[in-house]
């Protein structure tokens, strides 16, 4: 029988992952998802066709596994309220929350639990996410290949062994869907300037951003390969490169992920001390 698996929070990221494990075949009578008003979750109901609820303590105890889907903000408040619910359960935590320790989430539980902690990110919404996630000790193998199986749903699935590995996995995919949103603007200002219209140059950036991608991971080859490919001895691209490469954009990037993974140990260190 497929694991009962309940969500706390019906909103983006909830939907996202409900949504690629119903398309991935997973059993809609083995979901539950809540959220504290019935308003939220009547259209999650319909489009879905899964179990709601509106008291998160009885939505987990049946669960095997919670996933916690919440903003950060408020997942203190909500976790005391269905502590008693899990202790009574012990199912398997999985957060997917930014920033929050698994240990902070485990001892707002009432402890001794298994956690996984997930950093996600947006691209999941459309199932073409990219997570890494962490365990604690206490998760076992079975729950680990769950875990997995829930987040395959929407996307790619990297385990790391250390948690603050989840700092770098914050920089790497995490935040990094913005990092391409600000090149797709870039490009279209750029293109607009000389002469496309905005829209095309949009469209024409966005497929080619998307084509590269796929090429790359269809591809043996590493990025630096299919790169030199592209650039024509005394061509057009080795010109763009030669600008790019002078500009620093290498010395941009570490800087930028490394100020990314930074704030994620800071946001870490605030959130827990509650
Ligand atoms: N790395 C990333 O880019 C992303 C991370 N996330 C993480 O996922 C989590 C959820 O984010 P979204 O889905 O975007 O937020 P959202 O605002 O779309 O959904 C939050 C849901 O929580 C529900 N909620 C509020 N209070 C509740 C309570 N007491 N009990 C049960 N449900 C309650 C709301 O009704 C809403 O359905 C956040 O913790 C966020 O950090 C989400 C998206 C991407
Ligand atoms: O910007 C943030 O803090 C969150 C975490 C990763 C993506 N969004």
């Amino acid at each position: 029988m497929a694991s009962q698996v309940t969500f706390i929070g019906a909103g983006n990221m909830a939907s996202a992952i409900i949504g690629g494990m119903i398309d991935s075949g997973y059993p809609r009578e083995a979901i539950t998802a809540t959220s504290p008003s019935d308003d939220m979750l009547a259209p999650v109901r319909e489009k879905l066709g899964i179990h709601t609820e509106t008291d998160n303590a009885a939505a987990v105890a049946n669960a095997d596994v919670v996933v916690l889907a919440v903003k950060p903000q408020i997942m203190h408040d909500v976790c005391s309220a269905m502590r008693d619910a899990v202790q009574a359960r012990k199912p398997l935590i999985l957060s997917v929350a930014a920033g929050l320790p698994a240990e902070t989430l485990e001892s707002w539980l009432g402890g001794e639990l298994a956690v996984v902690r997930c950093m996600p990110n947006t691209p999941s919404l459309v199932g073409a996410g990219a997570a890494g996630l962490y365990a604690n000790p206490r998760v076992s193998e079975a729950q680990r290949r769950l875990a997995t199986e829930l987040l395959e749903a929407v996307g790619l699935v990297e385990w790391v062994e250390e948690e603050a590995l989840l700092e770098a996995v914050t920089a790497v995919s995490g935040s990094a869907p913005a990092y391409f949103f600000l090149m797709f603007e870039a490009m279209e200002e750029a293109g607009a300037r000389l002469g496309l219209p905005a829209d095309t140059a949009r469209r024409l950036a966005m497929q080619t951003a998307f084509g590269a991608a796929r090429m790359a991971m269809a591809s043996d080859k590493p990025p630096g390969e299919l790169k030199r490919n592209v650039m024509s001895p005394g061509g057009t691209t080795e010109r763009a490169i030669e600008h790019l490469e002078d500009a620093g954009l290498r010395d941009i990037m570490q800087q930028a992920m490394t100020a990314c993974a930074e704030r994620a140990r800071e946001m870490a260190e605030e959130l827990g001390k509650r």
